[in-house]
């Protein structure tokens, strides 16, 4: 796109004559003339070799013949109207990239709206609030937004435009430093509210979103992360999507986890790797709160910054989620005894009496009933919950303590609980282990027993149909409501298959730079 502007003060725009010429006439009668020491150092300044080839650029540009030629200028310009703006843009394909509302008041059509990196915004002429008084000739004071844009899409070529200038400075300063990590799917066509269909950017929950404009309180202006095309698109402000998200909800019943009244403990219990006891290793308690997700905040969009994990920082959190059964200890088991040195576990803390073979501190942290009791009062506990008269939780300090081992903590949570894990001392890294299809499960899990799922006599029972059928409903369940949450979702099909990509997302969880919330950067 070639512009130009005319108006009454006279634009800046390379001149063409050659400088480097002239340079050379001025500098020979500088040193003809007795010279002061201003000129002696604007002498040296203009003799560097970085001003000549400056000068000779210019030169350059000022000379270069430009297509297409623009038409002469309209010359029935009224002397009075001094603040008017003439302004000629040769349109390609590409739309220019502005919106035009018209202002309630006054009854003008202005410009709402221009698109960061589009057309109009690259030609820098127009700007938001600049007044629309004619396009190609034709007054536009009478017509509507609708029909101005009629003319402005049947127009080839160049475009004049007749505007009176907004006096109104643009904020810039933050514009394209902010990042939003997308907490739900967009799609412009499907929305009723946005003022310009065409204008809107479409995206996926998990989407990186440079933020170029926050202009208008509504209609934020973004970019896809990494996307080569300059121009922006609207998205909805997270101001406006959350209050339209809270008036929907209010509609949306709360899909609750339990989704079967079989008897099964059904909770996860972090414990049994930590115990050297085949036969404790199959306790289970049940978690307090669990049986039913609680209403996650409405999601909406996450500034995000990006974090790499410097040398001398403590590790990840790594949390793994996933319904029951689908193998999470299974797949910690198998990172544990791949380098004992560089993963651990938490040591649980338990009210019930130790026993011969077990020591304070490596099986469980053994304490008393009140002290568990008043340490729940004081939130010490991730998770915690009863069996068999017995309390059982994993506190915050069994996982610091992990952590200040210089080791990574591998902590399986259920998923309700990981936003009260993302802080920014333990930056959690969340992974989500996702069950494949059913008929993988048949065929996967045909030698498999479900540990949660005892028989008569207490021990494992093989699989069931309703196992899987369970395994997957619970599955769809968490994805929907804290998908928002996971950093990555390893679907645990074949086992190696699961296992060798974990550690390839711990490989590069060290080596590269994640997006996180920008407050565990910037703290
Ligand atoms: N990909 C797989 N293929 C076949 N069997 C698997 C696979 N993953 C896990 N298993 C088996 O499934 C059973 C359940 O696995 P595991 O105990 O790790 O599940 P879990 O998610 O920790 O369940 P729970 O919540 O009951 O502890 C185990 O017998 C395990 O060996």
């Amino acid at each position: 796109m070639r512009n130009y502007i005319t108006m009454k003060s006279r634009a800046l725009c390379p001149c063409c004559m050659e400088h480097q010429p002239w340079q050379m006439i001025w500098l020979r009668s500088c040193k003809a003339n007795p010279l002061n020491n201003e000129i002696r150092e604007l002498l040296k300044l203009l003799s560097k070799p970085n001003l000549k080839a400056l000068l000779s650029v210019h030169d350059t540009v000022a000379q270069k013949n430009y297509d297409p030629i623009l038409p002469p200028m309209p010359d029935n310009i009224d002397d009075d109207e001094d603040s008017v703006k003439i302004i000629r843009l040769v349109k390609n394909r590409e739309p220019l990239g502005a919106t035009i509302k018209r202002d309630e008041h006054t009854g003008a059509v202005i410009v709402a709206r221009i698109m960061r990196g589009g057309a109009a915004d690259r030609s820098g002429l127009i700007h938001v609030g600049d007044e629309l008084k004619e396009v190609n000739g034709i007054p536009v004071d009478d017509k509507k937004p609708e029909e101005i844009i009629q003319i402005l899409s049947q127009s080839q070529g160049a475009i004049t435009f007749k505007i009176i200038p907004s006096v109104k400075e643009e904020n810039t300063s933050k514009e394209g430093k902010i990042f939003m990590k997308a907490l739900f799917d967009y799609d412009p066509t499907d929305d009723k509210a946005i003022p310009c269909k065409e204008a809107g950017l479409p995206f996926m929950k998990g989407d990186i979103l440079q933020i170029m404009s926050q202009d208008d309180a509504t209609w934020w202006q973004a970019k896809l992360e990494g996307d080569a095309n300059p121009r922006a698109g609207l998205i909805p402000s997270k101001h406006f999507q959350e209050r339209r998200l809270a008036l929907r909800k209010s509609d949306v019943p709360v899909q609750p986890l339990k989704i079967s009244n079989r008897k099964i403990s059904g909770f996860r219990r972090s414990f049994r790797l930590s115990r050297k006891d085949r036969k404790t290793n199959k306790t289970m308690y049940e978690c307090k709160k669990s049986d039913q997700y609680d209403t996650a905040d409405v999601p909406t969009y996450e500034e995000v910054a990006k974090y790499k994990r410097q040398q001398n920082e403590k590790y990840r959190l790594v949390v793994l989620v996933g319904p029951v059964g689908v193998g999470l200890n299974e797949l910690k088991r198998k990172l544990l005894i791949s380098d004992t040195q560089h993963y651990g576990v938490t040591v649980p803390h338990t009210t019930r009496p130790r026993r011969n073979q077990e020591s304070d501190g490596v099986e469980y942290t053994f304490i008393s009933k009140h002290l568990f009791e008043t340490d729940v009062q004081n939130n010490k506990f991730i998770e915690y919950g009863e069996y068999k008269n017995n309390y059982y939780g994993t506190s915050i300090d069994s996982v610091r303590s992990v952590l200040a081992k210089n080791k990574v903590c591998l902590l399986d949570v259920q998923p309700h609980t990981v936003k009260h894990l993302r802080t920014l001392e333990f930056k959690p890294f969340v992974i989500f282990i996702k069950p494949p299809s059913i008929e993988r499960l048949r065929e996967t899990r045909k030698n498999a027993k479900i540990i949660s799922s005892k028989d008569e006599r207490g021990a494992a029972k093989p699989f069931q149909e309703e196992d899987f059928q369970e395994m997957i409903k619970s599955a769809q369940i968490m994805e929907s409501q804290y998908n928002h949450l996971f950093d990555k979702v390893i679907v645990n099909d074949d086992l190696t298959t699961a296992y060798n990509e974990l550690k390839t997302t711990f490989d590069k969880l060290e080596r590269e730079a994640f997006w996180v919330p920008v407050s565990w950067v910037h703290s």
